[in-house]
């Protein structure tokens, strides 16, 4: 029996190296940010209430729908791990169409899409109604920042708290730990399958990040294989500037308008990716190493330029991502490529050993004048979390009024926030 109220959360993520290319099953680079998404689950006292609840602040999302009306017989709960190459279940899909036709815009339909499917994947009928599931998230949303997939990964851990398929999370994870947990595989198998939801095909790196944390050489196989996740444990520090244009745009627009230039142009785009493979793959050697030398370094800068330019000509960057890298450029302050789907959202500066503090300082002018934002963050940070009551006394008197009410990421993160809460348990 689950104890309510409380939390699940998940980080974001920067990709490093192969955006895109990892949706054709080429390696990519990834690591966990500490900006997160935090779920909290609560239950109220109303006997009457026959609801269960969606609170989605960050996006002006409130919603609800009566428990007895929500497909339950479309699924099968025996089902555990879905496997690797599973599609959405069309029935269970068809099924939900009727109770979102109240939802018209697509950033709150698929976010409720996202809810729903894996909340009856995830609960069984008999969870109680008058349960509220409320999201608050330190991420930019829609940025390039792995939000999608951290919110897919706090629901598919709380449904799952709550369904019974996984057990407590544990004070104290080791890490000595090389092998997965069964809970984190449950939740990465169920995580993709929200992502499926939200942005119709997804390589699975993203949602990856997110439940097992640090940092990861990816790679999606072919003919149902599961995916390859190679642990970057001594990840070098390296000087990345993180720069949002606060562009909107959606990863599901420019996964598919890469699929259509992917078909359009077959064997020119087949170079490309093999290209983006090969600068993933030669980051990656650099990257494990003990020591970022000098001349490393410079390739490693190198190949951050190379991917930018393949994937602009994949059509995915935007006016306001080249500003940054010519802004960046103009100034030597180091290289610049965009991060995730591109399109707008976030660009990634690995910056020169010897910048010119002055210069600088007139890039964050610069950035400040056209309406960007820069983010100071930590690389390579936890996955999914589980916050419960015995542990944390906030719990007792945490209400959905006053999840929302937390006025910025500060405040969250000083609250509640994995990094300022130590009894947080980790699968
Ligand atoms: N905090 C949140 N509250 C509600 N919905 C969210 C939240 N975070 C993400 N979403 C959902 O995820 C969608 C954004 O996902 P999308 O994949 O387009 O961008 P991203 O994940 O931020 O960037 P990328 O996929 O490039 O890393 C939103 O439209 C919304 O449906
Ligand atoms: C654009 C993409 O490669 C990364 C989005 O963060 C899509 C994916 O891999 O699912
Ligand atoms: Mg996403």
């Amino acid at each position: 029996m689950v104890d309510y109220p409380f939390l699940t959360s998940a980080p974001g993520k920067v990709i490093l190296f192969g955006e895109h290319s990892a949706v054709y099953n080429k390696p990519a680079i990834a690591a966990a940010l500490s900006l997160r998404t935090y779920l909290l689950v609560t239950k109220n006292d109303d006997p009457a209430d026959e609801h269960i609840h969606l609170e989605f602040p960050d996006i002006g999302l409130s919603h609800k729908w009566k428990k007895s009306q929500l497909p339950w017989n479309l699924t099968t709960h025996e089902q555990g791990i879905p496997p690797a190459s599973e599609e959405l279940n069309a029935e269970l899909v068809d099924g939900l169409t009727p109770l979102l036709t109240t939802i018209s815009s697509p950033l709150h339909y698929t976010a409720a899409y996202c809810f729903l499917y894996l909340f009856v994947s995830l609960c069984n009928n008999s969870v109680e109604s008058g349960v509220t599931f409320t999201v608050r998230s330190t991420l930019p949303i829609g940025a390039g920042l792995g939000s999608s997939a951290s919110i897919s990964v706090c629901l598919a851990s709380g449904f799952a708290y709550i369904g019974g398929h996984i057990k407590e999370a544990s004070l104290e994870k080791s890490s000595k730990i090389v092998k997965d947990s069964d809970e984190c595989k449950f939740i990465d198998a169920w995580s993709y399958m929200g992502e499926k939801c939200i942005h119709g095909n997804p390589s699975g790196i993203d949602n990856a990040v997110a439940t097992h944390g640090g940092a990861v050489m990816f790679q999606r196989m072919t003919n149902s294989m599961p995916s390859v996740r190679t642990s970057m444990r001594n990840l070098p520090s390296i000087n990345l500037l993180l720069t949002n244009t606060k562009t909107p745009r959606r990863t599901a627009d420019l996964v598919s308008n890469v699929a259509r230039i992917v078909n359009d142009f077959p064997k020119t785009t087949g170079c490309i990716l093999e290209s983006l493979e090969a600068i993933a793959r030669e980051a990656y050697n650099l990257m494990v190493r003990p020591f970022l030398d000098p001349e490393s370094k410079q390739r490693l800068m190198e190949l951050i330029r190379i991917n930018h330019g393949l994937l602009v000509s994949l059509g995915v960057s935007h006016p306001n991502l080249e500003r940054i890298k010519l802004y960046c450029d103009e100034l030597k302050i180091g290289e610049t490529k965009l991060t995730g789907a591109g399109g707008g959202g976030c660009a990634i500066t690995l910056l020169h050993d010897d910048y010119d503090t002055e210069a600088y300082e007139k890039l964050l002018k610069k950035f400040d004048d056209n309406g960007f934002e820069t983010f100071k963050t930590t690389l390579g940070g936890k996955g999914v979390g589980l916050l419960t009551k015995p542990q944390a006394e906030l719990l007792e008197y945490m209400t959905v009024e006053s999840f929302i009410n937390f006025n910025d990421t500060n405040e969250i993160e000083n609250s509640i926030g994995c990094g300022s809460i130590d009894s947080w348990k980790y699968w």
